[in-house]
């Protein structure tokens, strides 16, 4: 079984009187130094998928295991925990607190997840991401791309098994989208970490590994880069 499994994956919402099936049986491995972009259609289900998969919905039917555990037997608790310790999140907005400075967004998050608050760590990722002559900056003086980087610094400083990122480019103009899908590229081999990344934009398909599209809630086709 590769690192993180997900196994028959089903999800269905009850809408009125009708119980609509959006996810019908998903199986995909996910591996490490790999980043998977989920495509398809508005409405096919790959954000659903991602975030059953990150653990911040539940399943109807399936299997996620990660780490030798199946995700859908663990309590809520348990599952934030492994949220904090474990997985790292990047969305379209870097959704960052306005009042830290760049510094501040990357100790915060090492509180979050019970890691050592350490200015060394946060050196060293800043510098990962490009940003250390921003270190002191607000989210107000930052550029779009700036501060999804910041985002993207963030979600690995505590150091996460799985990246998880739902349309990091979407805001961002084709130059910049080119150099986030770039930097996640990058991080995701030196970090080995495993990436599952849902995009509507095809040409952000050349920075990643494996192409999984998606139609009414299947797996249409896998390709590899
Ligand atoms: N909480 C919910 N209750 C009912 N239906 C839902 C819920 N969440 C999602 N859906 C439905 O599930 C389907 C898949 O939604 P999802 O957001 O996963 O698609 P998507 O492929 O990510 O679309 P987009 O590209 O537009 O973001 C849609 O028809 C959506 O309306």
């Amino acid at each position: 079984m590769s690192f993180f499994t997900i196994q028959q994956l089903e999800k269905s919402f009850t809408v009125g009187e009708t119980n609509e099936m959006i996810l019908k049986g998903i199986d995909l491995p996910l591996h490490k130094g790999e980043i998977t972009a989920l495509v398809g259609a508005s409405g096919s289900g790959k954000s659903t998928l991602l975030t059953i998969a990150a653990g911040l919905q539940s399943a109807s039917n399936g299997h996620i295991y990660f780490n030798e555990q199946d995700l859908t037997s663990l309590s809520q608790e348990q599952l934030r925990q492994m949220r904090a310790e474990q997985f790292g999140f990047v969305f379209q907005f870097a959704h960052l607190v306005p009042f830290l400075t760049a510094e501040e967004q990357l100790l915060l998050m090492l509180d979050v997840a019970n890691k050592k608050k350490n200015k060394k760590d946060v050196a060293r990722v800043l510098e990962l991401v490009g940003m250390t002559h921003r270190k002191t900056a607000y989210p107000s003086s930052l550029s779009g791309g700036e501060k999804q980087r910041i985002a993207i610094a963030r979600a690995i400083i505590h150091e996460p098994k799985i990246l998880f990122a739902d349309e990091p480019t979407a805001s961002l103009d084709s130059k910049r989208s080119s150099e986030v899908m770039m930097l996640l590229q990058s991080l995701t081999k030196t970090l080995n970490l495993t990436t599952l990344l849902v995009t509507h934009d095809e040409e952000m398909l050349r920075y990643v590994d494996k192409t999984v599209h998606m139609r009414d809630g299947k797996i249409l086709d896998e390709q590899l880069s």
